[in-house]
């Protein structure tokens, strides 16, 4: 990744060698004073009597000022005659009484309660400029009489001349726009300033247009003070389940409040939502069934209710309403509460640090932003993105009590009698809950699960008893018309939208519709298995494409290997923004096995270069390390530099567990148990979870793991440690396992035309001049990505050209250089400057200086390297 931009833009600082590490502080404490820091170092302030006397001044001249204007306002008028005859009475001022009398002023009356110059004076700010705005005169000749006298900042100068000016200006013409509404004169409220340019403004755009723009210029002053945030009242959504549901709602309203306090589950949550049914609804009962759903998001329904009649053997019937995106905290709080909560006003609590010499450079040069190179990339959006379904929840009432009928029946005929059944109808399955009635053993329950599974005849059953958490017991059964979960529907939500994880991978749609983002950060390695044709491939995309959608190409890279050689071949257009290589290999998706262990070996040297920068810059994680490197509290000529995620996807490991073996594994397993701390995480995908291939090491280290639909039990044990993903219906049905939790998604569905688009939408971008380069790594039997013995001559590194730039560039002969900036182990770097000094570049070895570096300029060396070309 090139850092010339950055080198030559803002966020280099020239002579940053000499900065300190860590930033101790330059400037002694006494000049970090509460006054002006600015200023300090410059002027004694402090003690000198000068300034006290000024401060004094400025005090009594404020308050001086706000007598005489407060003064003017019920004075004014009597004051008028003396300061019209006067001409501006100004030259009147020193005059005696007897004197003006004799200049033919008659009866010289001046009421305001500072004699002539507070009449003077106030007529002078008030009347002929800018009226009552200038008691913000009073407020500046205050503050900085306070600054000067106390010592106390009340607010930064540059801000009180700035804002101070703008508001005379502003508060002034407004007044006078408003003030020609109802009378034009006088202008002691406007000033004379603010009723000209008010006039003025009027005569070329209109009374409408001067509105207008003094609300324009407002609300632009507020944005830049206060970054006002402009924020509409949230819409509710409305859900809608089926034709029937909408007539309902109103007849549900009105029904709720009898009938919550019956039921034993209700929440207060769910006694708002609470619907019923008609007394002809209940289950196996009359012939017109019509059930009554709500699922206005108004509400917030929690549980729908499908109730059954009083009659002891049929059990009552919920529905769980779907309900996307709702914090679980929300969901148990009861609806006032949560609509009435106040809010949080935190009173931002002002620290005093002394100012380091970080601090100082961020202030001249602002953060260092690590996006600078590529400012103008724009992150791919959603257009590229189909549809897919209808996106709205159709609940087929005959198909849910048809299977809530088969199970009751079939638990029956094992004389298990169950009190309720709640359904949550998902996009492709619909768990049903049930609680038994008291004494019935879930054991019992639970041998019986493939009989079960047998009666409801479906594909995909799946039993979970109990539910974890719940007291219930989960059967989970195929919908007949499984709903599709577009990609786009789940990236335009809020919570994807906003989410502040680190690496936000939009997984899909739970049981209970809600969008599932996991942060493959905090995973922090994802284990996928998957039976050929179940959908692994498509999760690769929807994982890969989550992050696209997130993230810069300065905060990520991924490395990318496809022994299969199609699945990731899309993603070849985006080399230059997202993708990682080693130095000198021309493709940057890996699907040779040899190559795959060189990357994986220079992942690992990656690993352990972090880790150091990690040690040096005292630091636990890249976040701490990224955030201290931006506030430039990191040099980057000590080998620090902004690090950006690296994401490894192997699509198949199957393959390069056979090919390579313990080649593989060993690195695999060294980053799976160190990388996580320092920004490297693994997606590693597999057709085939045998014991041989997810063996026990790899498995220790990936706590998550992701799995569609295997063929085998002993598969889903391999991959999730228990059954389940056997009995998954396929086509991105999968089971997500976090630790203890086992989560049923259905996966997020993109194609492969639109991963093509979104690729081909960045790599129409601007990029880097090449891929991220990865360490070099040179095996121990030379067969690395390094060179083996080379004619120093005749076979040149593919580096040759560029390093010999950079020598030229840096006047510097060293091996070192090469090796930092290029990237390369120190064997190859060796080599290269072996080259140069062959080709006459660079002078012999000469201890421990530099090496002499024999053309002054670069244009001298491109001729030169013009020449060596053709004698090739
Ligand atoms: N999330 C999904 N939603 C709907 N259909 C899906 C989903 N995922 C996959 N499918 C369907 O399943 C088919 C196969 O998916 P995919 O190519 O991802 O399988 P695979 O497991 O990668 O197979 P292989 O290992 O042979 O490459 C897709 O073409 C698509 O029709």
């Amino acid at each position: 990744m090139s850092l010339k931009g950055n080198q030559f833009r803002s966020n280099t600082v020239k002579g940053e060698g000499k900065i300190r590490n860590n930033g101790t502080p330059k400037r002694s404490r006494d000049e970090q004073s509460t006054f002006g820091t600015r200023f300090s170092g410059r002027i004694n302030f402090q003690n000198s009597k000068a300034v006290k006397i000024a401060g004094l001044f400025f005090l009594v001249l404020s308050l001086y000022f706000f007598i005489a204007f407060t003064s003017y306002l019920f004075t004014w008028q009597n004051d008028q005659s003396y300061i019209s005859a006067a001409n501006g009475g100004w030259n009147t001022l020193f005059k005696t009484r007897e004197e003006l009398e004799t200049l033919g002023f008659k009866e010289v009356v001046v009421e305001n309660w500072l004699g002539k110059l507070g009449a003077l004076l106030a007529n002078q700010f008030m009347y002929e400029w800018f009226g009552i705005a200038s008691f913000l005169f009073v407020i500046a000749f205050f503050v900085m009489g306070y600054r000067l006298l106390f010592k106390v900042r009340l607010i930064a100068l540059d801000k009180l001349f700035g804002y101070g000016f703008f508001l005379l200006l502003f508060i002034s013409v407004t007044i006078a726009y408003f003030h020609s509404f109802i009378l034009e004169y006088p202008h002691y409220l406007e000033g004379e300033f603010g009723f000209w340019t008010n006039k003025i403004l009027e005569a070329q755009v209109g009374t409408a247009g001067v509105g207008a723009f003094l609300l324009f210029i407002g609300l632009t002053a507020l944005i830049i003070a206060f970054n006002l945030d402009f924020k509409l009242p949230e819409k509710k959504k409305k859900i809608v389940l089926n034709d029937d549901v909408n007539d309902l709602i109103s007849n549900v309203e009105e029904e709720e409040d009898d009938d919550v306090q019956e039921d034993e589950y209700t929440t207060p949550a769910f006694q708002r939502n609470q619907i019923k049914n008609d007394r002809s609804d209940h289950i196996g009962g009359e012939k017109e069934n019509e059930t009554r759903l709500s699922q206005n998001l108004e509400v917030k329904p929690r549980k729908v209710e499908l109730d059954s009649d009083a009659s002891s053997n049929n059990p009552s019937f919920e529905l769980e309403p779907l309900i996307a995106n709702e914090p679980e905290s929300e969901r148990n709080m009861p609806l006032n509460e949560v609509k009435e909560s106040p809010d949080l006003l935190v009173e931002r609590v002002k620290e005093e640090k002394p100012l380091t010499t970080a601090d100082t450079l961020v202030e001249q040069f602002g953060q260092y932003d690590p996006k600078l190179d590529l400012s103008g990339y724009q992150h791919p959006h959603l257009d590229l993105l189909k549809d897919y379904g209808s996106g709205k929840i159709v609940v087929n009432n005959e198909e849910l009590e048809a299977n809530k009928d088969k199970i009751v029946e079939t638990l029956s005929n094992y004389n298990i009698e169950i009190d309720k059944i709640k359904a949550t109808i998902g996009p492709t399955v619909t768990l049903y809950e049930i609680i038994p009635k008291p004494g019935v053993r879930i054991s019992k329950i639970k041998n019986l699960e493939d009989d079960i599974a047998l009666s409801l005849a479906a594909l995909g059953i799946r039993i979970i008893a109990p539910m974890p958490g719940k007291g219930t017991i989960g059967i989970e059964v195929p919908n007949k018309k499984p709903e599709m979960v577009a990609m786009k529907a789940v990236i335009a939500t809020e919570k994807f939208q906003h989410t502040e994880m680190d690496l936000p991978i939009a997984l899909g749609k739970t049981i209970s519709n809600e969008v599932y983002i996991a942060d493959l950060a905090k995973m922090p390695h994802l284990l996928v298995a998957g039976a050929t044709g179940q959908g692994k491939s498509v999760g690769i995309n929807a994982i890969i494409t989550s992050l696209l959608y997130k993230k810069h190409p300065a905060e990520l890279k991924f490395v990318m290997v496809d022994p299969k050689k199609v699945e990731l071949s899309l993603f070849k257009t985006i080399e230059r923004h997202f993708l990682a290589k080693l130095p000198g290999e021309e493709e940057a998706i890996i699907t040779d096995t040899k190559k795959v262990i060189n990357t994986l070996n220079s992942l690992c040297i990656e690993m352990d270069q972090r880790y150091d920068l990690l040690k040096n810059a005292q630091v636990r994680n890249l976040r701490e390390y990224n955030n201290k490197f931006v506030n430039r509290r990191l040099n980057p000529e000590e080998g620090h530099r902004f690090m950006p995620f690296i994401v490894l996807i192997v699509d198949e490991f199957a393959d390069l567990m056979m090919t390579a073996g313990k080649e593989v594994e060993t690195p695999i397993a060294r980053l799976a148990q160190l990388a996580r701390a320092v920004g490297i995480h693994l997606v590693i995908a597999t057709q085939r979870p045998s014991v041989n291939i997810i063996t026990g090491t790899i498995k220790a280290n990936f706590p998550a793991r992701l799995a569609f639909r295997v063929l085998s039990k002993v598969d889903s044990r391999t991959i999730l440690d228990t059954g389940g993903a056997d009995q998954l219906i396929g086509r991105g049905d999968m089971l997500l396992a976090t630790g203890s939790d086992l989560i049923r998604i259905q996966c997020a569905f993109v194609d492969t035309p639109e991963v093509e688009e979104i690729s081909e939408f960045i790599g129409a971008q601007r990029g880097y001049p090449s891929a991220f380069l990865l360490p070099e790594y040179v095996d121990e039997n030379g067969e690395g990505s390094g060179l083996s013995d080379i004619d120093l001559v005749n076979d040149r590194d593919a580096l040759f050209e560029e390093a010999a730039r950079l020598i030229v560039l840096h006047q510097q002969g060293s091996t070192s250089l090469i090796q930092r900036k290029l990237k390369l182990g120190y064997n190859r770097a060796g080599r290269i400057i072996d080259q140069l000094e062959a080709a006459g570049i660079v002078g012999p070895f000469e201890g421990s200086k530099a090496r002499e570096v024999l053309y002054p300029d670069e244009y001298s060396l491109e001729q030169f390297l013009e020449s060596l070309a053709k004698k090739d």
